[in-house]
């Protein structure tokens, strides 16, 4: 990587053997390999801890801040995600702090917005086996942003919907519940 970057430097037109760019391959190197240390890992190492705690209605952790690599162009997109399930009949649950976790898991290798939030959702429900999850995400894409259309402030919008979620009722008390949160 450190060597690719110093490539990348020169043809940007840049000296990669002055003063403040000497360092500068190694940092990146650093800085791309913890951007990405979520690659290759399992949800079942983050979703290990569950409680038998015979809770059968919603549990909602909303306003996880995150920030990825968008792999089209390896720029940072970051936002909040909102992680929302019913457990199942045993009414089993899972540490709060496991399903930030999980977004980190997910958000720490290149991606596209639409697969992150489908891949919680997904593992929730091998994981825990809930009657219903439901995972909101939003984002900016400095991709948007900083570069190209250049449309700082948009803001991005993926949901994705399992299991009991999918009836009207039941995803309006989640989108309203995580909607709250709106400062
Ligand atoms: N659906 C989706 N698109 C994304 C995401 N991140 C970046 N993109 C888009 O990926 C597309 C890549 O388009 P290309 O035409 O191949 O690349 P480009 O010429 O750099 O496109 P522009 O960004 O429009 O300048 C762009 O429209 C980006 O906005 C994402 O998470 N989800
Ligand atoms: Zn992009």
């Amino acid at each position: 990587m450190a060597r690719a970057v110093r490539e990348l430097l020169i043809g940007i037109g840049e000296d990669p053997d002055r003063e403040g760019l000497r360092k500068t391959p190694d940092r990146v190197a650093r800085a791309y390999r913890e951007a990405v240390e979520g690659l290759g890992r399992e949800p079942s190492e983050v979703l290990t801890t569950v409680f038998d705690e015979g809770h059968d209605e919603m549990v909602l952790v909303r306003d996880i801040d995150f920030s990825s690599l968008c792999e089209h162009h390896l720029v940072v997109f970051s936002g909040r995600a909102h992680v929302a399930y019913i457990p199942n009949n045993r009414g089993q649950i899972t540490g709060l702090s496991k399903l930030a976790r999980l977004v980190d898991l997910y958000a720490r290798r290149p991606q596209v917005q639409e697969r992150l939030t489908s891949q919680i959702a997904d593992a929730l429900v091998d994981v825990l086996e809930p009657r219903g999850v439901m995972v909101v995400v939003e984002a900016e894409h400095l991709c948007m942003s900083m570069r190209g259309v250049r449309k700082p402030g948009a803001t991005t919008v993926t949901s994705a919907v399992r299991g009991q979620f999918l009836s009207t009722a039941t995803r309006s008390e989640g989108m309203s519940l995580i909607l709250g949160s709106r400062r």
